[in-house]
């Protein structure tokens, strides 16, 4: 497959739509300031890619099919997944770019409107006829429209739905975004059908929980993407997740999020998967080793055991390795892993075949496409980063001493006053005291001291009373080695506090350039609710000659054209107050804008 040019240091930066909304609209979709007060229900966009499966399939003469542009009138007369009365009214406030497939949720107990837009992708698919350019094709999608939406829903069919949330697992290098993949086993459309909790269980998660993870949502359960496979074709719990418990259940609340995977890798966003690339079960693998095979998923028994008494087969292997092929060992079990257990499985490893932890076989292959796809990288790299976690898809046993949780000596001194010693008490009072922990650390700068949290197992993106994480707190404080810190630990960098504000938002408001460099280098941006309401903002800072203010958000990536409430832009504030500063401020921008258009054009 053909690779589409890499965008530099993660996701391209283009700005989130926005809108001038009427001032009762705005009360309604909540204060934007921070440290306002209005908890007025806060709208939440997600963009919904619909790839065909059986949720949007209707019986044809051959059996079930999808059917193209039924979906979205369905969904508008199914009241718990459309508000068609708020979508009425508010009809100018979201000004989506598809405003006929625009959807709105009825609120939810988190106080949010999850506005939703289907984008729906031509031919619609079985998911059986999957191929990677249709990976490629959702990838693509998710970078085109990333900045404009808080979440992603992908429908999908269910027969290759693991193998599709395994690979954008990988393809989605930088992700800060909730991207979560489902479908149905009935079709929406008939009177009883899995789709409609599946949607609506998706779509509150997408909307309402910043995970930054690829997730597969089915049956009420949210599972890690790549730790999926389908295990039951007849029923409405079709999935099962292993090696891996779910991160969330959606019972009478949602529960969970026990172990939510925040990517620490800051790269460029790749789309190319390589193809040729096999999964083969041991008694077919010498027609299989053949050019032009570049990866083969060996299946193989129990602990990733193979016959060490057929030497015809080993040293067809060996020859393999030798040319290059890179051979992955899965284990064919639903649970375990590959070991170094028996003298079987040894055998393997010594004619260069890598063991594969836990992974599921869906995994294994999206990974291997993955990493064969690194043309840049040594076939030695290749082999060290497929033995590697890249996306919490296998478990790593850890070698070294760890401090745990019953080391760390604060939690000890507490639990003691407490008289508490069983290890759910403990784990439950690190809980309660990681976040306020944590965003103190923060806010005094101890790198040590949040080291020492993550190490015990607590989550850094905790949020504190107010919803914010650490990072909102360093990027305040403009701790620059802190911000990187957390970065590189991986915290999520869109998280929203209460206020719906992002670390940028405050790095903005406090005017830390390095930070809000940093962030956006990152893949940070301002939501479309940051930026729903900024003219005014934007000119009372022109107003009061305030360069600094004004460089911030354009860092930060706002239109500096935006007008206020009076209609007029910064730079006509600017003219009339005649502040020279900020005149040549605003001209200069003005003038680079002119060469990136005209850039553009030439090119
Ligand atoms: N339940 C389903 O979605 C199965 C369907 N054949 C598909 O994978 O597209």
């Amino acid at each position: 497959m053909e690779a589409a040019a890499p965008s530099a240091g993660g996701f391209p930066l283009g700005r989130a739509l926005s809108c001038t909304p009427c001032p009762a609209c705005l009360q309604r979709s909540g204060s934007l300031e921070l440290g306002g007060g209005c908890r007025a229900p806060v709208r939440v966009r997600v963009l919904v890619i619909n790839t065909g499966g059986t949720i949007g399939m209707v019986e044809e003469e051959q059996g079930l099919a999808p059917e193209a542009n039924k979906l979205v009138k369905a969904l508008k007369k199914m009241p718990m997944l459309h508000d068609e009365v708020y979508a009425k009214e508010n009809k100018h406030c979201d000004c989506p770019k598809f405003p006929d497939n625009t959807l709105v949720l009825p609120p939810s107990d988190q106080n949010k409107r999850i506005v939703y837009t289907i984008l729906e992708l031509s031919p619609l698919l079985d998911s059986s006829n999957m191929t990677t350019d249709d990976w490629a094709k959702i990838a693509r999608n998710i970078e085109k429209y990333y900045e404009q939406y808080d979440g992603f829903v992908i429908l999908h069919g269910t027969d290759t739905m693991a193998y599709t949330a395994s690979a954008l697992s990988f393809m989605c290098e930088n992700l800060g975004k909730t991207i979560v993949l489902t479908g149905s086993q009935v079709p929406i459309y008939e009177l009883r059908n899995d789709g409609r909790a599946n949607l609506l269980g998706a779509l509150l998660i997408a909307g309402q929980f910043v995970i930054p993870e690829v997730c597969l949502y089915f049956y009420h359960k949210l599972y890690r993407g790549n730790r999926v496979t389908k295990v039951d074709a007849g029923s409405f719990n079709a999935f099962s997740s292993p090696n891996l418990p779910p991160l969330a259940n959606a019972e009478v609340d949602i529960t969970g999020f026990i172990m939510i995977l925040f990517s620490n890798v800051w790269k460029a966003y790749v789309l190319n998967m390589v193809d040729f690339i096999i999964v083969v079960q041991m008694n077919q693998v010498k027609a299989f080793l053949q050019p032009p095979m570049e990866g083969i998923v060996l299946e193989t028994y129990g602990t990733g055991n193979a016959p060490n008494n057929r030497e015809d087969l080993l040293d067809e292997l060996k020859k393999a390795t030798e040319r290059k092929v890179v051979i992955l060992n899965c284990t064919q079990c639903l649970r375990g892993s590959v070991a170094a257990v028996y003298a079987t499985g040894q055998t393997l490893t010594a004619v260069g075949v890598i063991p594969g932890g836990d992974m599921t076989p869906e995994a294994a292959l999206a990974k291997l496409s993955y990493t064969l796809s690194k043309s840049h990288l040594s076939w030695e790299e290749k082999k060290e980063m497929l033995s590697e976690n890249l996306r919490g898809e296998m478990t790593v046993v850890p070698t070294g001493a760890k401090i745990s949780l019953t080391d760390s000596k604060f939690i000890q001194v507490i639990a003691k006053s407490l008289s508490v010693s069983c290890k759910e008490e403990l784990e439950a009072i690190r809980d309660a005291l990681i976040p306020s922990l944590a965003c103190a650390a923060a806010k005094i700068g101890d790198t040590d001291a949040l080291k020492a949290i993550g190490e015990m197992g607590g989550n850094l993106s905790c949020e504190d009373y107010d919803g914010r994480t650490p990072l909102h707190i360093a990027s305040s404080e403009g701790n620059l080695q802190l911000v990187e810190y957390l970065l590189k630990y991986g915290t999520t960098v869109y998280a929203k506090d209460m206020f719906g504000a992002t670390p940028l938002k405050y790095a903005v408001k406090f005017r830390h350039v390095q930070v809000i460099q940093l962030l956006r280098e990152t893949g940070a941006h301002l939501s479309s609710q940051e930026l729903e309401n900024i003219g005014t903002e934007l000119c009372s800072l022109a107003a009061n000659g305030d360069v600094e203010g004004l460089y911030a958000w354009y860092l930060a990536g706002a239109n500096l054209e935006q007008t206020g409430y009076d209609g007029r832009t910064p730079l006509q504030i600017a003219e009339a107050t005649g502040h020279v500063e900020l005149l040549d401020f605003l001209n200069q921008l003005k003038i680079k804008q002119v060469m990136v258009i005209l850039k553009v054009l030439v090119c």
